[in-house]
């Protein structure tokens, strides 16, 4: 059976983070393991409050989750202030982790902000070195390659590809979901390669819920079993979609996948 070490934050309502998480690496037959950065107030309408875990407490749970089940990836989604991602990054190099998948949770679709700017700084310039695949929506794209993205046109996807070769990030997916158009198109970059998966457009991406999520933890899942990037990409693509497909309406909000 293999493991995956989610890092990520607490939503109640079970339709973002680790609660999300983890139904979806069982989903995968795998096994989740789980170390909370923070508590969110939200429902499956919008983000109302965050407060971090103590880091100091954090970093007791993780060295002791870690000494006892050595994932075979990991997925951080969630950070909650730049004290935990200090402790996280600390951490990734003392037990030298692999297969890091960070999904750069900057923002919620509803607007309220998740990092500060220098928080944004220190997640640009020292931990997404430290990851071996970032996976960043349109928006947080823009942000962390300071680049408008109308589409993923070739001169779009280089100078990403340039950008991430001098900050050190290793490779990157571009989440297409918010992109118009009647494609969900994914754009693995790596420092050599460009790679595009898609998949039919279902609803309005605005009302989904947690499909940002669903798709890092599927991706790290894959990545545990063995799979390439390539072939983890085309199977959390496929296997996204049909969470998509199988959406519900479960509260006033959105709707949430149920994996
Ligand atoms: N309406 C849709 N139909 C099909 N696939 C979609 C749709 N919206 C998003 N996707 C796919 O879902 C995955 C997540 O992408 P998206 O761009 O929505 O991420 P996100 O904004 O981080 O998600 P979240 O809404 O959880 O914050 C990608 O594979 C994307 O292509
Ligand atoms: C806990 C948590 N993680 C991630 C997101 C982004 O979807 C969210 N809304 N809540």
């Amino acid at each position: 059976m293999k493991k995956v070490l989610i890092i990520a934050g607490f939503d109640p309502s079970g339709g973002a983070g680790v609660l999300l998480d983890v139904k979806v690496v069982r989903a995968l037959n795998s096994y989740a393991t789980s170390v909370v950065t923070s508590l969110t107030v939200q429902d499956t309408q919008r983000v109302y409050d965050l407060k971090p875990i103590d880091p100091h407490f954090f970093e007791y749970q993780l060295q002791k989750v870690v000494e006892d089940i050595k994932p075979d990836s990991v997925k951080i989604g969630l950070l909650g202030s730049s004290e935990i991602a200090v402790v996280v990054l600390r951490n990734l190099k003392r037990y030298n982790l692999k297969k890091v998948v960070c999904d750069p949770v900057l923002k919620s679709t509803s607007g309220f902000e998740f990092c500060k700017s220098e928080f944004i700084e220190f997640l640009k310039y020292e931990f997404f070195k430290a990851c071996d695949v970032i996976t960043p929506n349109k928006n947080e794209a823009e942000v962390i390659f300071d680049v408008e993205i109308k589409n993923f046109d070739e001169d779009v996807l280089s100078c990403v590809q340039e950008r991430m070769k001098k900050m050190g990030i290793k490779s990157c997916i571009l989440k297409g979901g918010h992109l118009p158009g009647e494609v969900a198109e994914d754009v693995l970059i790596t420092h050599n390669d460009i790679f595009k998966v898609h998949a039919k457009k279902q609803g309005f991406t605005d009302s989904i819920h947690g499909t940002g999520c669903a798709f890092s933890t599927a991706f790290a899942t894959f990545l545990a079993k063995g799979y390439n990037m390539y072939d983890a990409l085309i199977s959390t693509k496929e296997y996204v979609s049909n969470l998509i497909y199988k959406s519900t309406k479960i509260g006033n909000g959105k709707l949430i996948l149920n994996p």
